[in-house]
Parts: C-alpha cells; structure tokens; sequence
C-alpha cells in the first residue's frame, strides 16, 4: 500500500489549467520538498489533495483511502497558513480544539507544545504572536494526531534561524519515525539542509528529482600561487578563479591528488572549502533562471 498516491490529477480556475494531470506515488517515509516559481500551484496541489479544494478530474488515495474519506484525518495533516487560527483564542484553546475534534487525549497539548518549544507562550492569546510563533502553533496543531502522512505549506516563513533550526530537527525526526512528509517551500537553503528529494512543479506537471544524482562537489582553495596553480590543474579539472585562489571541481579521490601536486609544485595550501551545489542549481536548470553577472 502506497503512502500517497495520485492519478491523473487536474486543477483548473476557469481556463487557467493550474495542475495538469498528474501522476504521484510515494511508499516511504521521508520528507519530499515541493518546489516551484510564485503561483506555479503548489498551494493548489497541496488544498486539492487534501480535498480542501475539488479535483476537476482524477484520484487521490492516502494510506490505502481515499482522499475524500473524512477519516483519513486522524492519520492525515496538513499545515496552512496563518489564516485559519483566531486571533482572540490561545494557543492551548487551539491544541485542545484539535484533541476534542479527533479524540485525541488532553495530555498531548502539554507535550506538543513542550515539543516545538511553545510552553511559555500556549496560553497567550494567538493576536499577540509573532509570524514564527503562528508557525510553531501551526505545527503543533499538525503534528499533535501523530500523523503518518503531513503536508506543509511553507512552514519555513518568518522563521528566525534558532525556530528553523528547531523546524528542520523536528520534522528529521518525525520522518525518522516513519512520517511521510511533504512541505512546500522557496527556501532553497533551508530544503537542502532536509531532503534531497524534490518534486519540482512547472507548467501544472511534477518532476520528480533526488538531489544526491546532481550534486557536483567543488573546492576552493587559498594558496600562496593562484596563477601557477592554476596553470597547474586548468587542463585536467573544471576551474574558476576566486580571491587569493581557485576553485576546482573535484572527487573525494581527485582532491588528494590535488593537494598532492599543489605540494610538489611548492605551492602553499592556506584553506580549503568545500561547496556542493544543491537544489538551486537544479531550480535554475529547471526554471530555466540565468544568474546576472
Ligand atoms: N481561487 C482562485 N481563483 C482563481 N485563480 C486562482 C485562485 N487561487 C489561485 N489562483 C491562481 O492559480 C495559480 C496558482 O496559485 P497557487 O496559490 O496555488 O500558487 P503557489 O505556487 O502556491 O504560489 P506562491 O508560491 O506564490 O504561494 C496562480 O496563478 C493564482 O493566481
């Protein structure tokens, strides 16, 4: 039994074909980054698999169910924006609505808001939030059923680097214990630091790409020569020139012999930094993105 599975998929608003039949299965745990251009779709995709919004045509099944079976939500959650919480109520009023509506035990809002660091604010009234604090809320709301399968909308915005670090270790975690995860984000950085499967989303179609296939490993090096180094390796490797030094793409293998050849030719190593090219590059092939220069 697949995880999610989805057929011939199609969304349109009036003549503007936003998804076009799409086909999807995923049978594992893991987490899946949703990628794509502002008003690709990815906010419609994520509302009509999870039935907020009707499918024009095609299946959408969840755990062996379909997606129109209320049930699935006990099993099923879907992080949205900010929109849907109520600005006069707490945290806690939130956390407890979401227990009463699918008979979860009390004693899970305690432990959910310990878990994405809300304690101290849960019972504060949710007008007085800031962005980050929504999105921890959010997420506990989300999380707090134990979902196997989670969807999330950009639940990386307005986060400050101390809530995303705690954002990515989290959702690491429930992927660990057998969570299937899929997020929607612009935040390339952020996604190369949780998942090297992304489903990129371009003219209403998926492509489907695991970054591990793509990363192209380059070294920068800071040596006392930069021009006698690299007359040196411009032949035999991909170079660039950068401050002080050069920049090589280059194997785990072909780095020692690099160094090697930089110490026969007495040519001083200051530093040397290791850069991997992630799902940026893969957007700009994808999207077709020029970077000016
Ligand atoms: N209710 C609607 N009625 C008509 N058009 C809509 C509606 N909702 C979205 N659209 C259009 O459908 C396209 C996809 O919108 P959607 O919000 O799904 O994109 P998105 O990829 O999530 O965008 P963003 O990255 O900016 O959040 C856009 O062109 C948008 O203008």
């Amino acid at each position: 039994m697949s995880v999610l599975s989805i057929s011939n998929l199609s969304k349109s608003y009036k003549k503007h074909l936003v998804l076009n039949e799409i086909e999807l299965t995923i049978d594992g745990p893991g987490i899946w980054a949703l990628v794509g251009p502002n008003g690709t779709g990815k906010t419609t995709f994520l509302n009509v698999i999870t039935n907020i919004l009707p499918a024009d045509s095609g299946t959408v099944e969840m755990l062996g169910k379909s997606n129109k079976d209320p049930s699935i939500f006990k099993e099923v959650s879907f992080l949205q924006d900010n929109s849907i919480l109520f600005d006069y109520l707490t945290g806690y009023d939130h956390l407890k609505y979401v227990c009463d509506v699918n008979q979860i035990p009390k004693t899970r809002v305690q432990e959910v808001a310990e878990y994405v660091g809300m304690e101290n604010y849960v019972h504060k009234v949710v007008g007085n939030y800031s962005l980050g604090m929504k999105q921890h809320l959010l997420l506990a709301m989300s999380i707090i059923n134990k979902p196997k399968l989670l969807f999330l909308d950009e639940p990386l915005n307005g986060l400050d680097p101390t809530s995303s670090i705690l954002m990515r270790k989290i959702l690491r975690e429930l992927a660990d214990q057998g969570t299937t995860i899929i997020l929607s984000s612009h935040n390339l950085a952020e996604i190369d630091r949780v998942t090297k499967q992304i489903l990129f989303l371009k003219d209403g179609k998926l492509i489907e790409k695991d970054l591990s296939e793509h990363e192209i490993t380059f070294y920068h090096f800071i040596v006392s020569d930069p021009t006698k180094a690299m007359n040196l390796v411009s032949d035999k490797y991909v170079t660039d020139n950068i401050p002080n030094g050069l920049k090589v793409q280059l194997s785990n293998h072909q780095l020692n012999e690099m160094i090697d050849l930089l110490k026969e030719h007495k040519i001083e190593i200051f530093d040397i930094e290791k850069e991997v090219t992630g799902s940026e590059k893969l957007y700009q092939e994808i999207f077709e993105v020029g970077e000016e220069s």
